[in-house]
């Protein structure tokens, strides 16, 4: 190994069953970038930026193992990658004690918010919670002052409603009720009729998403008094396939029925400004293309529409090599100062970790997945998109961005009675 390398380690889920295998997208997504850095003249003064990576099948068990190669094996790692919410909660619990930061490009989960268990976690994924004050923002703005909740008993969604919970509160929204299911949603949709919800937010994986539209249909929840709040990083057609695999009693018509009209919430993780060029001197749109190339010397079918898993995600593994490589260049100018280089590190080398942990925290830059810019607790600061599905079809209905608290809306939601659905019945005295 010559000695002007840099060395990372990379986590990547690829090949499992359960979870999240982003990695088939992103792990080539952060090659890309490690290209791009190292082809940078100005960057890194004359150090190779070098990725060791191993499958975390998003298994916690595996991905600590993982973790503890890339440890116990030279080269010495500067820093480590990862994605699923699981994997990056272990890895990130444990990387402290060799005075590692964590990038997790792939995890949404709400507790990784947390800088006591995760003092050196930054993820370029936002946290789950980011659609919550774009929940609050358009209740406010059609007036919805009493909503209900329905949720999957999965961590994520249990936190992600706990942080909701707290928003509703602070701006006097009532939740009539909050009803939660393990896997059938039968009873927990039926409650939300008898405490007569309009406005019903839902937090599921998209299996669970299909059961529910179709109770949400067999106890006729939807039409012109309702209005349900969907996750958005479902495929576009979700609520019309698989249905005969899962045991889905209804038709394909009746699940678009009950999906007409449905408004979802995700954060945006491409560029929406296409022509914008980015630090990589790429547009989002540059990106897209040479992602689909190296997917398809992958072997991936992209122009069958045939998509690895981790494709939407996949800007935020490009961005965070780019976090990786800018932070490693300002500390660098920094130990040279002192004569020192990041080769000097070693994992018990607290004072040059709190170098990059400092310099990871002052990340402003602009990426193919827009501004990249992390919280005091290491979360990704995003904008977030706004669809409704009309005549079987996504619609943008707008973005919201947190921090300014800037709606920008393009008023094309329509719904199914013509207007507004109030979120309570509505008592006309006659006169
Ligand atoms: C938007 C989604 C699908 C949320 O889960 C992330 C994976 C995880 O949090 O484990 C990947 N991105």
């Amino acid at each position: 190994r010559r000695d002007n390398d840099l060395h990372i380690g990379g986590i990547f889920p690829m090949e499992g069953e359960g979870g999240w295998q982003g990695g088939q997208a992103c792990k080539p997504a952060a090659e890309l970038a490690l290209a791009d850095v190292n082809a940078r003249s100005d960057l890194l003064s004359g150090f190779k930026l070098l990725l060791h990576s191993n499958d975390s099948k998003c298994e916690p068990g595996l991905g600590a193992s993982v973790m503890y190669n890339l440890l116990y094996n030279p080269p010495q790692k500067l820093l480590l990658l990862a994605g699923c919410s699981t994997v990056c909660t272990t890895v990130a619990e444990a990387a402290k004690m060799w005075n590692l930061m964590v990038l997790c490009y792939g995890a949404s989960s709400p507790a990784l918010s947390d800088r006591a268990r995760f003092p050196t976690l930054f993820r370029t994924h936002p946290s789950a919670t980011v659609h919550n004050p774009t929940r609050i923002k358009l209740m406010q703005k059609f007036g919805w002052s009493r909503i209900a909740i329905l949720q999957q008993a999965e961590e994520v969604f249990i936190s992600t409603v706990e942080d909701l919970e707290a928003h509703c509160k602070k701006v006097s929204i009532e939740i009539v009720t909050r009803q939660s299911f393990l896997s059938d949603p039968a009873d927990a949709v039926r409650n939300l009729r008898r405490q007569d919800a309009r406005v019903i937010v839902g937090l599921f994986y998209v299996v669970a998403a299909r059961r529910v539209l179709c109770e949400v249909y067999k106890h006729r929840l939807y039409g012109k008094s309702y209005v349900w709040f969907f996750i958005g990083w479902y495929e576009d057609n979700w609520f019309e396939t698989n249905l005969e695999r899962e045991g889905i009693e209804c038709t394909v018509e009746q699940m678009r029925e009950a999906a007409e009209g449905h408004l979802t919430t995700e954060a945006l993780m491409w560029n929406q400004n296409a022509n914008q060029t980015t630090i990589s001197g790429m547009t989002s749109e540059d990106f897209r293309s040479r992602l689909n190339e190296a997917l398809r010397e992958a072997g991936y079918d992209i122009d069958g529409e045939r998509f690895p898993e981790g494709y939407q995600e996949a800007p935020l593994a490009y961005d965070a090599v780019w976090a990786v490589a800018l932070a490693f260049n300002k500390t660098m100018e920094k130990l040279e100062k002192n004569g020192l280089s990041l080769k000097n590190f070693t994992y018990t080398n607290k004072k040059i970790a709190d170098d990059i942990y400092e310099a990871i925290n002052s990340t402003s830059f602009l990426g193919v997945s827009g501004l990249v810019a992390f919280s005091s607790q290491g979360d990704r600061i995003a904008l977030t998109q706004i669809e409704q599905l009309t005549d079987n079809h996504y619609v943008k209905l707008g973005y919201y961005d947190t921090q300014a608290d800037n709606l920008t809306w393009l008023d094309r939601e329509r719904w199914v009675g013509g207007k507004v659905p109030p979120d309570r019945t509505v008592v006309v005295n006659e006169l």
